[in-house]
């Protein structure tokens, strides 16, 4: 006899299809279907901002009414695996998730991501009728709180529900002052070290750190790094603590998206075996981006244009790149100092360097599909999704060693190309002499087309998908609801 399937109540503040600022709406939109195949019956909880409730058509089931969540009436509106929190006066306003159409953080964050957890507290201990779930797994700082209510503050009579706490990217916290404390509707005694205090304030991320029964994280290397200052950003004393409850599981694509056989954003479709064909989406990309013919590699980047991803050190590694006889193509957005500095670099090389301000999902699948070498010199990187689309697309990553990127990318040493084994390159250091030696590294790698083939190859075998951690998280689940 099968057993019956565990119920998991997903809760995150983005997932595709409905609303993306980053890889964190990757992940949570991908994690059910990765989890059905291994008895994991998973629900997707999301905030209703204006975009998403304007998606969802007409007739979603109210599935749970708040007559006053947090200063407002709010409902749960459902359809199919999705629940969506409808609270106008938190979420129904222009602008993007987190702030302003101008950048700024909406001042009242924490109330916004408090009522969400608190919401998602009330549905994962039963409060909606016909919605029963066995675990609630927390997505980063704005769903922190709701292991930390259902810790300290349960749905009255519900049972046990225990919790999952994954972090995406320590850096985002969620912290804010003390004066909020006595808003979020916790007892008392949440007030403390192994609670939602933090630094005399209150920690959204550290409160879902201390009260959920396991915690994991996007890749084993990041899992050991958050022990440590450099990488734990303040709460790398709480993850050695709980040392035991820390898993790494390293993020998974989803491959009928991401795939270059069947893509419908590219030009010319292919595979490991017809990879001459790819020359079209370059030639493609090339033309997009305003750039010349040259037999040197195009490289591109799909970032966030922050100080994590190394932006400011691969701006100065970029005079070197065009000296080398490489070309750039940039798609991102970010911090207004590095947009600036790249249109600089652009107009420094034009026909070399093409930058693309914005974000544009169908632009980036015809970049990975055109470019040859992809550039991620993060200083730190959870686990980084875009060198595994260049993995899939035959788009060599050019990493630094860190998180993630150190897990996923196989560095073209001697001995892993004498092997056949490597699929990229990876550097130590995220400065711009190591980047300059590894774009050298690069292009003598790119000079000998039987070793670039090879790393293609290499790196288009490798699975990504999301059997493996799709597996790790219901086995992990299943420990938890034992
Ligand atoms: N301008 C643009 N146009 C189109 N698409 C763009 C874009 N800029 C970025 N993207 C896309 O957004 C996603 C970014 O995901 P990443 O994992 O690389 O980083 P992010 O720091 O957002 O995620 C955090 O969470 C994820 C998920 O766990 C971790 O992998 C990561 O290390 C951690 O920092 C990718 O799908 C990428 O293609």
């Amino acid at each position: 006899m099968t057993s019956p399937p565990i119920r998991v109540l997903s809760v995150a503040s983005e997932a595709v299809p409905w609303v993306k600022t980053g890889g964190l709406a990757d992940v949570a939109g991908a994690l059910p279907a990765a989890l059905a195949p291994h008895g994991v019956a998973a629900t997707t909880l999301i905030p209703g901002y204006r975009d998403v409730l304007a998606r969802l058509g007409k007739r979603p089931r109210t599935a749970h009414k708040w007559a006053d969540l947090f200063g407002g009436p709010a409902r749960l509106l459902a359809r199919d695996a999705m629940l969506v929190l409808d609270a106008p006066h938190l979420f129904d306003r222009p602008g993007r998730p987190y702030g302003d159409d101008a950048g700024h953080d909406w001042p009242d964050n924490w109330r916004r991501f408090a009522a969400f957890a608190r919401a998602a507290a009330d549905v994962a201990g039963g409060a909606a009728k016909g919605l029963r779930f066995d675990l609630l797994h927390a997505h980063d700082w704005q769903a922190g709180l709701a292991p930390a209510y259902l810790r300290f503050a349960p749905v009255a009579g519900s049972k046990p529900v225990p919790a999952v706490m994954t972090i995406h990217n320590m850096a985002f916290q969620g912290y804010f002052p003390a004066e909020v404390f006595p808003q979020l509707g916790l007892p008392r005694q949440a007030w403390a070290m192994d609670g939602v205090e933090y630094h005399g304030g209150v920690g959204l991320l550290k409160a879902g750190l201390e009260s959920a029964q396991a915690i994991t994280t996007v890749s084993p290397t990041y899992a050991r790094e958050i022990r440590q200052p450099e990488f734990g950003m303040g709460l790398d004393g709480l993850i050695r603590a709980r040392g035991q409850a820390v898993h790494g599981i390293v993020n998974g694509i989803d491959g009928a998206e991401w795939n270059p056989e069947t893509d419908p954003a590219i030009a010319a479709r292919y595979t490991a075996a017809t990879l001459p064909d790819r020359s079209a989406n370059r030639a493609a990309l090339a033309a997009e981006f305003g750039l010349e013919a040259g037999d040197g590699p195009l490289f591109i980047v799909v970032s966030r244009l922050t100080w994590q991803k190394g932006m400011d050190v691969l701006l100065e590694a970029l005079d070197h790149l065009v000296w080398l006889g490489g070309r750039l193509a940039l798609l991102g957005s970010g911090d207004a100092a590095l947009e600036a500095g790249f249109h600089a670099a652009a107009a420094r090389h034009p026909g070399r360097i093409g930058v693309r301000i914005g974000y544009d999902e169908a632009l980036s699948h015809r970049m990975q599909a055109g470019g040859d070498a992809i550039l991620v010199p993060s200083r730190f990187e959870p686990c980084g999704l875009t060198q595994l689309y260049g993995l899939r697309y035959g788009c060599v990553p050019v990493v630094a060693r860190t998180g993630g990127l150190a897990d996923t990318v196989i560095d073209a040493n001697v001995a892993a190309l004498a092997i056949g084994a490597a699929t990229g390159v990876q550097f130590d250091g995220v400065h711009p002499a190591a980047l300059k030696a590894a774009l050298d590294r690069t292009l003598a790698l790119w000079r000998c087309p039987e070793d670039w083939q090879a790393l293609q190859r290499a790196g288009m075998a490798q699975d990504f998908s999301w059997a493996r951690s799709g597996a790790a998280y219901a086995a992990l689940y299943r420990q938890l609801v034992a």
